[in-house]
C-alpha cells in the first residue's frame, strides 16, 4: 500500500519505518525542516534501539521517503496517517489544534480526481475526535472528494518501539466506513497480530482507557509499597505474589518513583477531563494522579530525613530519562527530582546512558549540576547516591566501588534496582521503595 504519515516524531517515524519494513511504500512528512534535513542526511533525531538501522535499510530499498510537503504525501498515498502531538492544555483537556490544522491541510490537498483516500488518526485523541476530523475535511475539501476516517491508536512504548510495532499485542482499527476498513486490513496483513475492528468512538476510547489502566496498576502497587514499608513487608514479593494470578499479571507492578513520560501524565489528565465533559466524572483516576505525585514527595522526604539538609550536599544522580532505553526526558520523574534537589541547594553529579544531552536541552535544570558519562565518577566524594531511572546498567554496578568512592555511603534507590542484601553486605546504608 502507499502510505503517508503526517508528523515524523516518535510515533510517525517508528510506525512509518515499520510499515516500510513490511513492504509498504511510505512517505513521512514533517513541518519541521531541520528534522527532515536530519532524516534526509541519514541520521535519526531520537534514540530508539534498532530504529536507525531499519530507517537506513528502508530508505536504501526506496520504500521510505521524507519530505516537508503534506501535498506530496497526500497526493502519492492511498492512506494518510496523522501522528502529530496532542499536548495537554492548562485545564487538562487535549489541545487538538495540531490535529485540526493537519485535517485542514489534508483537505486542501484533496481533489475529486485523486480518488478515494483514507485518513487515519494515530495520535492519542479524545473520543469523538474522528467526527470532528471528518467534518473539518468535508468543510475544507473541494466538493466531490471521497474519503473515509479511521482511528488506529498506537500502543508502542518508547525504548522498545520497533519491537512493539512489528509484534504488537493487538491492532485496533475503528471506523464507520467499510471501504476504509478494507484498506486498513491490507496495511496490517503482513503483521502477525490480532486485529480488533470497532466503531470509531470505541477505538479512540480504548487508547485512553488502556493508558489509564496501566497508570492505575502503577499507582496501585506504589500505594501497596507504602503499606509494605509501614508493615515490614516486601513489595517485590507482594507484586510477584499477586502478579502470579493470570487475571492480574506481573507487568506494570514495579513500585518506584511513579510514572512519567510524554503519555501517561497527559493521557490520564485527558481521560479525567473527557469523563467530566461527558457527565461521568472518573474520581478513581484523580486518586491515581494523587498517589503518583505523592510518591515523588515521599521519596524526597526520605532523602531529606537522612541528609537533614540538601544545601552543599553532593548527590550522585543516576538517571535523567523518564524510563530505561530512551533519551526522552519529557515529564521525567528523575528530572523533577533533580529540579527539587537543586532548588534546595544540592550539588548534583548526574549521569544517564542516553539522556544527558536531552536533559541539558529540555530539563530546565538550573543550579549546581555537572554531567558525567562515567557512572563511577559521579560517586567521588558524594554524600548520597540517588537512583531515579530503571536503566538495567545501574543494577550491574560494583557495590564495593560505591562504598569506596562516596564520602558517606547513603543509597536511595527509587527503582528497586539493587538487592538490599547485597547492599548491606557492601556496607551501604540502603533505602528503596516498599521493602
Ligand atoms: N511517544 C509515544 O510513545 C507515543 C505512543 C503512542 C501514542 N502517542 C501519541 O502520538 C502522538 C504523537 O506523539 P509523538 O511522541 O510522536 O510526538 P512528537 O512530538 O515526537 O512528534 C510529532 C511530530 O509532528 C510534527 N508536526 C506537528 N505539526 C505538524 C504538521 N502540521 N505537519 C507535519 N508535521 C507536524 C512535529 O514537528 C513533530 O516532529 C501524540 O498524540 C501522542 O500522545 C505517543
Ligand atoms: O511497572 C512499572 C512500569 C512503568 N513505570 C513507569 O511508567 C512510565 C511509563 O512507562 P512505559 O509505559 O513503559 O513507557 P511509555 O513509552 O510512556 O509507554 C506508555 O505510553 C505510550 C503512549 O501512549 C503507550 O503507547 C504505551 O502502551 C504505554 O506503555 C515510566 O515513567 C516508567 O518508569 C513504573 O513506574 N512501573
Amino acid at each position: 500500500m502507499k502510505i503517508s504519515i503526517i508528523g515524523t516524531g516518535y510515533v510517525g517515524l517508528t510506525s512509518g519505518t515499520c510499515f516500510a519494513e513490511v513492504g509498504h511504500e511510505v512517505i513521512c512528512v514533517d513541518n519541521n525542516p531541520e528534522k527532515v534535513k536530519t532524516l534526509l542526511a541519514g541520521q535519526i533525531p531520537i534514540y530508539e534501539p534498532g530504529l536507525e538501522e531499519l530507517v537506513k535499510q528502508n530508505v536504501a530499498a526506496g520504500r521510505l521517503k521524507f519530505t516537508t510537503s503534506t501535498e506530496e504525501g497526500v497526493k502519492n498515498s492511498d492512506v494518510i496517517f496523522i501522528a502529530v502531538p496532542t499536548p495537554p492544555q492548562p485545564d487538562g483537556s487535549v489541545d487538538l489544534s495540531f490535529i485540526e490544522k493537519v485535517a485542514r491541510e489534508i483537505a486542501q490537498c484533496l481533489t475529486p480526481e485523486l480518488g478515494y483516500r483514507v485518513i487515519v488518526d494515530k495520535s492519542t485523541v479524545p473520543v469523538k475526535t474522528g467526527d470532528k476530523v471528518e467534518q473539518t475535511v468535508r468543510r475544507y475539501a473541494p466538493a466531490g472528494v471521497e474519503f473515509g476516517v479511521v482511528s488506529n491508536p498506537e500502543f508502542l512504548r518508547e525504548g522498545c518501539a520497533v519491537d512493539d510495532l512489528l509484534n504488537p499485542d493487538r491492532v485496533v482499527i475503528g471506523s464507520n466506513d467499510d471501504r476504509a476498513l478494507t484498506y486498513m486490513q491490507k496495511i496490517y496483513e503482513p503483521f502477525v497480530a490480532p486485529v480488533l475492528v470497532t466503531d470509531i468512538n470505541s477505538a479512540e476510547l480504548i487508547k485512553h482507557a488502556a493508558n489509564s489502566f496501566l497508570a492505575l496498576k502503577i499507582s496501585y502497587i506504589n500505594a501497596v509499597a507504602n503499606i509494605c514499608e509501614a508493615s515490614g513487608a516486601d513489595v517485590e514479593k507482594v507484586a510477584e505474589g499477586i502478579g502470579m494470578d493470570k487475571r492480574i499479571g506481573r507487568a506494570f507492578l514495579n513500585a518506584g518513583l511513579g510514572y512519567g513520560g510524554s503519555c501517561f501524565p497527559k493521557d490520564i489528565k485527558a481521560f479525567i477531563h473527557i469523563s467530566e465533559a461527558l457527565g461521568q466524572p472518573f474520581g478513581l483516576l484523580k486518586e491515581v494522579e494523587s498517589i503518583n505525585a505523592h510518591q515523588l514527595d515521599r521519596f524526597l522526604n526520605k532523602i531529606r530525613e537522612k541528609l537533614w539538609v540538601f544545601r552543599e550536599k553532593k548527590i550522585a544522580l543516576w538517571g535523567l530519562a523518564f524510563k530505561q532505553n530512551t533519551d526522552d526526558v519529557r515529564e521525567s520523574v528523575a528530572i523533577k527530582l533533580a529540579q527539587k534537589m537543586l532548588k534546595e541547594g544540592a550539588i548534583l553529579a548526574a549521569t544517564d546512558p542516553e539522556a544527558i544531552e536531552t536533559a541539558k536541552k529540555f530539563g530546565e535544570l538550573d543550579g549546581d549540576i555537572t554531567y558525567h558519562t562515567d557512572l563511577y565518577e559521579t560517586l567521588d566524594g558524594a554524600d548520597a547516591l540517588v537512583i531515579a531511572t530503571e536503566w538495567p546498567a545501574f543494577a550491574k554496578i560494583d557495590l564495593t566501588e560505591i562504598k569506596k568512592r562516596m564520602r558517606t555511603p547513603l543509597v536511595f534507590d527509587g527503582r528497586n534496582l539493587l538487592d538490599p542484601k547485597d547492599a548491606s553486605a557492601a556496607q551501604l546504608e540502603y533505602y528503596s521503595i516498599g521493602r
